[in-house]
């Protein structure tokens, strides 16, 4: 008998999968494993996974006889082993098109927030006085230089809104092809970016960009420059932000995404008033969760029916 099995999700009702497997005649069930002993556990007879933060490894694999296919809510795959799954004859998919105005939106605030200086001054005005002197000096928008780097679904995006709001846009990707709707970017070099650009927002996969933000990339940008992480943890170097940070290098960093998640408490970054954190939340909206939810088990249903998959991420 076909079976699907959630590993794990935040949004534990999981009515919008429900409805969409029960048409299909498939049974699924939803567990909240948190470690591969816990999949490797409670998942035994799936054919089918929908996993968000669980890590689906070699180890997981091998001891999971059943398994035929792998979804997982949301863009990164990094959590799954792929070159492993891809010798076992295992489908990987994921959900490629489901928040991209949230998560543009969330790098637009995060931009905003650092251009308007409002956290800043929030914090100043709630706890000091009522005084604007404190936010000197602040730009015009149309009188700052956004860097994207990464010019995919999600860049395009953010950029698209960043020039609607007056800022002037230059982008770096290699596979970069313009259209009309992003004729407005000029594309330049990584290195014109790192340079020359006032907000520098990074939309890139974390795979082949480890720490590509590091001490030596930061002393090359304006010391005044804020950098932006609404993609992947790992592309910056966290330790030579922080003394970057510190030390006036850069002028700010808004991060939804870090190494470690859950971040640690404790990290010394969450002492710096120049350090603007929110927790891998730009994805989400009730509206872009409901989309990740049907989206993620259509694609499943759609591999256990035998149709073709929407969104591969291996070629069997
Ligand atoms: N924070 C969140 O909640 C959240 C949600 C969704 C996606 N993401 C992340 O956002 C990132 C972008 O997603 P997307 O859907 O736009 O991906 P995408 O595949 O559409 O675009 C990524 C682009 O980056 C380019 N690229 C890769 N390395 C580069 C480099 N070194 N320099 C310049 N360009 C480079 C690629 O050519 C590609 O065009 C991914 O890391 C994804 O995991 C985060
Ligand atoms: O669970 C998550 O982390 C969200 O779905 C976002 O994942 P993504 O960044 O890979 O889209």
């Amino acid at each position: 008998m076909m079976k699907a099995i959630i590993t794990d999700c935040d949004h534990e009702n999981i009515d919008i999968e429900i409805n969409i497997f029960q048409k299909a005649g498939i049974p699924l069930e939803l567990k909240q494993c948190r470690t591969e002993d816990d999949v490797i556990r409670e998942c035994q007879s799936a054919q089918a996974l929908i996993v968000q933060y669980a890590h689906i490894t070699k180890k997981v694999m091998e001891n999971l006889p059943e398994l035929k296919m792998i979804v997982r809510y949301g863009v990164g795959v990094d959590t799954v082993d792929i070159k492993e799954a891809t010798t076992r004859n295992i489908q990987v998919c994921n959900v490629p098109d489901y928040g991209m105005n949230e998560v543009a939106d969330h790098a637009i605030a995060l931009m905003m927030a650092f251009t308007r200086k409002i956290v800043l001054m929030n914090d100043f005005t709630k706890k000091s006085k009522w005084d604007y002197v404190r936010s000197i000096p602040v730009h015009r928008a149309s009188n700052q230089r956004v860097g994207v780097i990464g010019l995919g679904r999600i860049g395009r995006n953010f950029a698209i809104k960043a020039h609607a709001l007056g800022y002037n846009i230059i982008g770096f990707d290699p596979y970069y092809k313009e259209n009309d709707e992003t004729r407005f970017i000029k594309v330049v070099s990584l290195d014109e970016i790192i340079t020359e650009a006032d907000i520098i927002s990074l939309h890139i996969p974390a795979e082949g960009n480890k720490n590509l933000f590091n001490k030596d990339v930061f002393t090359k940008m304006k010391k005044t420059a804020v950098l932006l992480n609404v993609a992947r943890g790992g592309i910056i170097n966290e330790d030579d932000l922080y003394e970057a940070l510190k030390d006036g290098e850069i002028g700010g960093a808004g991060i939804d995404c870090v190494v470690t998640e859950p971040m640690n408490p404790g990290s010394r970054l969450f002492e710096l008033e120049n350090y603007i954190a929110t927790p891998h939340m730009a994805w989400y909206s009730e509206e872009a969760a409901q989309e990740l939810k049907r989206k993620a088990a259509e694609e499943a249903v759609r591999f256990l029916t035998n149709k073709k998959v929407h969104y591969p991420i291996n070629n069997l």
